[in-house]
């Protein structure tokens, strides 16, 4: 069994345990479940964001403990503060040290939020619109083309922006109508191997009007300006900005940096 089979055998668990504890119509009646949400879509195109959707990332199965000595509300409020574009959050307690609270506490910011973890049931889609969530996403590596069209279309019901990642040729086929924008994962979550040119390889074989963002392994100025010139509008960027003792200060500076390359491009 690879690290995505074992995390995805758990989440089954994981799920059913949560419906016992809360039903869909506790959940419906959530603060923001009724609330407007913010488009995904626009908030990446917006010329005064940087582009990037900065992650809340305690830990990883790849990586171990990140940094579990910061505070999820000042280090979301500061990636807002200084022009993400969205910020993602990982619920997911066991593998990635998070939780639906640490959604709930990033809330308070004015751009969109992604929950990030592994959905495999319609249930988290509820659950994730009632804890405030604009985005979710939805894994091709763990999902079907079926379940993807599905899972696709519910969230879009209720309202919600939907993320769909892949990382191969094969999955391509995922994508479907209901998908507002497209990831790339550069990471192979089977093997953790990180490469950047997995998103400029797909990059042209993803339909025109999708909005392409490129996600993992990303750290620098440079690496974003040349996803740009491949039509990427996203980047998902977690350990670089999490590694260092002040991620929001890590964050500040990137986006400071970013604005030098992009016009020194010029
Ligand atoms: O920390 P990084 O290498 O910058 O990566 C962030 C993000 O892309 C990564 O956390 C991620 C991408 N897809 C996922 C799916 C599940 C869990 C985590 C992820």
């Amino acid at each position: 069994m690879n690290i995505l089979d074992t995390i995805i055998a758990k989440k089954k668990i994981e799920v059913a345990e949560r419906k016992r504890n809360k039903s869909i119509s506790e959940l419906e009646n959530g603060r923001f479940f009724r609330n407007e949400t913010l488009s995904f879509k626009e908030y990446l195109l917006r010329e005064d964001k940087t582009g990037i959707i900065a992650e809340y990332k305690r830990k990883s199965p790849s990586k171990g403990i990140i940094n579990d000595r910061t505070s999820v509300t000042e280090v979301t409020t500061a990636y807002a503060k200084y022009g993400a574009s969205a910020i993602s959050v990982l619920t997911d307690e066991e593998f990635f040290g998070g939780s639906l609270n640490d959604l709930l506490e990033s809330t308070i910011n004015e751009v969109p939020l992604l929950r990030k973890d592994f959905i495999i049931d319609e249930y988290q889609l509820i659950e994730s619109k009632s804890y405030g969530a604009a985005v979710i996403l939805l894994i091709a590596a763990c999902l079907t083309k079926d379940e993807v069209k599905t899972l696709a279309s519910l969230a879009k019901n209720i309202g919600l922006n939907v993320l769909l990642e892949i990382h191969n040729e094969q999955e391509l086929a995922h994508i479907c109508n209901d998908v507002d924008v497209v990831g790339v994962n550069n990471r192979d979550l089977k093997s953790f191997t990180v490469d950047i040119n997995r998103s400029i390889e797909l990059s042209n074989q993803i339909p025109a009007g999708k909005v392409k963002i490129s996600e993992s392994g990303i750290d620098n100025a440079e690496s974003i300006k040349l996803l740009k010139e491949h039509g990427f509008n996203g980047f998902l960027i977690g350990e670089r900005f999490m590694k260092e003792e002040d991620p929001g200060a890590a964050f500040q500076y990137f986006a400071h940096e970013l604005g030098s390359v992009n016009k020194m491009g010029v």
